[in-house]
């Protein structure tokens, strides 16, 4: 689609950028675009230039650039004619959603890293974008440096996709592989994944899994034509997770890995972030600290997996200015906008009850005999059929067993569980994991 207004003034060949925030992200999109300035004109045919950054605290960000390319006034940005493309890296909901509207109404292209954003009311943007016939790109928001949104927009466009299974959040990943590999304890790992700028301002959105579930929100809706948002996905996150999950996992030759899963189904899209124990000999179970990876299953292609450095500075702002350049090159044909919204469907999300799931159980039960057929039977009453049960220690007069059923109903598994929580005999159900 060709745009309303043909932009022909380039002047000096160049294209004027705005950068709003200048956090991890932000300072990492200006260091990437400063070591391909000499590349520029060569591989763009222009030169891109980063006229003004939009920060709240002047004096931090005047030790990171020059001066007087800082603003704390979105009106010198937005009223300025001569920028083209604002990058919007400050995170959060508000006022990003409205500096990017108002952006796109202004004329201006529009590059985010917000999945929080996108996640929740990406449609809006979009359609903005369409209207204002300009691109609003946003490759950093999943993934971090993975290209896998632009994969699935357009390289794998030929394909119907039925699956989508990633570890997609840096925090949490880099959190389980020190607790596996070096012992660490959570809060020290959290502490470290803060300190490299992996997390979230607020990392409750990382340990919880939300940031997982903005980003599967994100992939299910492009790979699956149809909207899903943030809300639609079932969401668990890593606290519950403890040491001894991950050594009996590593027993049963498993590691643990936050994932997020989406999947194309008869009766509708299965859509949910948790954690998982994941055989040892599959590709996702060594993908080990800030590392993502994505694996993509369409029909035409197969099996495809995408890997690399899902969140961090040079990372991420590899991304974003992969979207500038993209941008930089459509202006230059006129033929901004032409890649947007793709969700032209809608299809029902399924509620969790009704998927179908392995299960690892962790039990402290009383050591007596009539027990074990105690817990076998509330399974089998309820149609779950178990895999595996194993005793795996004895303290006083408990026991602890650890349970792995067959695929079940999560409805069926579910109802087992109340059951079990009822029962004298079960002093504690320690942990409940799926299994891939
Ligand atoms: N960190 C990562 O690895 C990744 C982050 N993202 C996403 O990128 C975005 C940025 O993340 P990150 O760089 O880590 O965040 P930071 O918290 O490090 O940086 C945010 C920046 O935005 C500025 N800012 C925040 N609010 C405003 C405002 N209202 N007006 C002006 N400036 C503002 C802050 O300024 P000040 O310091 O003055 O408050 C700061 O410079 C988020 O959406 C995040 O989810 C995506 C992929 C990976
Ligand atoms: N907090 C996020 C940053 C990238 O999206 C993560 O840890 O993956
Ligand atoms: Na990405």
């Amino acid at each position: 689609m060709l745009r309303k207004e043909k932009r022909t003034d380039m002047r000096d060949n160049k294209i004027q950028i705005a950068l709003l925030g200048l956090g991890t992200v932000g300072t990492g999109v200006y260091k990437v675009l400063e070591s391909q300035k000499e590349e520029m004109l060569p591989k763009l045919g222009v030169e891109l230039e980063v006229k003004k950054i939009l920060v709240r605290n002047l004096e931090k960000a005047a030790a990171k650039v020059d001066r007087s390319l800082l603003t704390n006034n979105w009106q010198e940005i937005v009223e300025d004619e001569e920028i083209d493309i604002v990058i919007e890296v400050m995170g959060g909901m508000e006022p990003a959603r409205t500096y990017m509207l108002e952006a796109l109404r202004a004329g201006k292209n529009v590059v985010t890293a917000n999945k929080d954003l996108i996640a929740t009311d990406g449609k809006t943007l979009m359609d903005a974008a369409k209207e204002a016939q300009r691109d609003f790109f946003f490759e950093a928001s999943v993934a971090g440096g993975i290209p896998i949104i632009r994969p699935l927009k357009q390289s794998l466009e030929g394909n119907h996709i039925s699956e989508i299974v990633g570890i997609v959040n840096g925090t949490t990943n880099f959190i389980l592989t020190k607790m596996t590999e070096e012992n660490m304890e959570f809060d020290e790992a959290l502490a470290l994944a803060t300190k490299l700028g992996y997390a979230e301002a607020d990392p409750t959105a990382d340990i919880e899994g939300l940031d997982a579930a903005r980003k599967i929100a994100i992939l299910a809706s492009i790979a699956f034509n149809s909207r899903v948002t943030f809300s639609d996905v079932y969401t668990e996150g890593i606290t519950k997770v403890t040491a001894r999950d991950i050594r009996y996992a590593g027993e049963m030759g498993c590691v643990i890995k936050l994932v997020g899963v989406a999947r194309s189904t008869q009766t509708g899209i299965e859509v949910s972030v948790h954690p998982m124990l994941i055989d040892s000999r599959h590709p996702l179970a060594s993908v080990n600290d800030s590392y993502n990876a994505v694996f993509v299953h369409g029909d035409a292609v197969g099996d495809t997996m995408f890997y690399g450095r899902g969140a961090g500075e040079l990372p991420t702002a590899s991304a974003v200015v992969g979207d500038v350049f993209d941008i930089a090159k459509n202006m230059l044909y006129h033929c901004t906008g032409h890649v947007n919204c793709t969700c032209y469907k809608t299809i029902p999300v399924k509620k969790m009850d009704d998927i179908v799931s392995r299960y690892f159980m962790r039990l402290q039960v009383e050591d007596r005999p009539g027990v074990l057929a105690g817990v076998t039977s509330v399974f089998g009453n309820n149609n779950v059929s178990i895999e595996q049960f194993i005793q795996k220690r004895k303290e006083g007069t408990l026991a602890e067993i650890v349970v792995i059923t067959e695929e079940v109903v999560e409805r069926n598994f579910n109802d087992s569980l109340k059951i079990l929580r009822t029962m004298s005999m079960i002093k504690e159900i320690s942990a409940v994991i799926r299994v891939y």
